[in-house]
């Protein structure tokens, strides 16, 4: 693709076109905001592919509660867990690679959440302080899936955008922070906010610069 003229920076999102066709499904994008990019993405996970994420990770959750690990801490009041491998999990990592232009060795894994009234994640970004050790193979790109119809609350917003994602049950939110000016980086500050109503269920794909698993078949 031709980058602009106007000093715009490097994006690994390289789509062109309203469609992005995957292996085995044709994403719509359902709208963009530019610089830092965000993109809207539709029909990324069918509504079987929901449910399956949603039934797998509920075992997982109710396993590590009685396995005692219950994480608690105030920036993030929902309960989450890494998936572990199925073949959908498998096959929806794939197609997670498609969309974000990155083998998926890259990725941390496929991290499940569910939120229950009253629950929600405040701003953050999903980087690493430059101070941190883990900024050595920082994170670059997010993609959050939204695998439930939300009834009130638990949007994903941007504040210093001014721009809120409201969970559709198989849409997504793209977003990347790896630009050199850095007051990019930080204008990808986002939160869920408070679900008011119902349960909210996402999965977040979080993206390194360099390879981060082993291979492609990891156990966590
Ligand atoms: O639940 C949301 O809308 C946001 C999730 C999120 O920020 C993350 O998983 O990093
Ligand atoms: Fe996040």
């Amino acid at each position: 693709m031709i980058e602009n003229t106007m000093e715009k920076e490097t994006t690994l999102f390289h789509h062109a076109g309203n469609i992005i066709r995957t292996a085995d499904r044709e994403i719509r994008i359902l709208a963009k905001y530019e610089e830092p990019l965000v993109v809207l993405l539709g029909n990324v996970l069918s509504e079987e592919e929901c449910d399956v994420l949603i039934a797998h990770s509920k075992d997982s959750l109710q396993r590590s509660k009685i396995v005692g690990n219950r994480e608690m801490n105030e920036l993030r009041t929902s309960s989450g867990v890494f998936c572990e491998q199925n073949a959908t999990v498998a096959v929806i990592e794939r197609r997670i690679s498609a969309i974000m232009n990155i083998p998926i060795v890259h990725g941390d894994g496929l991290q499940v959440l569910r939120y229950t009234p009253g629950q929600e994640y405040k701003p953050h970004y999903d980087y690493f302080a430059a101070t941190s050790r883990a900024s050595a193979n920082n994170r670059i790109s997010t993609l959050i899936m939204y695998l439930n119809d939300v009834e009130n609350g638990g949007e994903t917003s941007f504040p210093m955008l001014k721009l809120s994602i409201y969970p559709n049950r198989g849409t997504a939110v793209y977003f990347e922070y790896f630009y050199n000016a850095d007051h990019l980086n930080e204008l990808t500050l986002h939160a869920g906010t408070p679900v008011i109503q119902g349960e909210k269920w996402v999965a977040t794909m979080w993206m390194r610069r360099q390879a981060y698993r082993l291979d492609e078949t990891p156990s966590w």
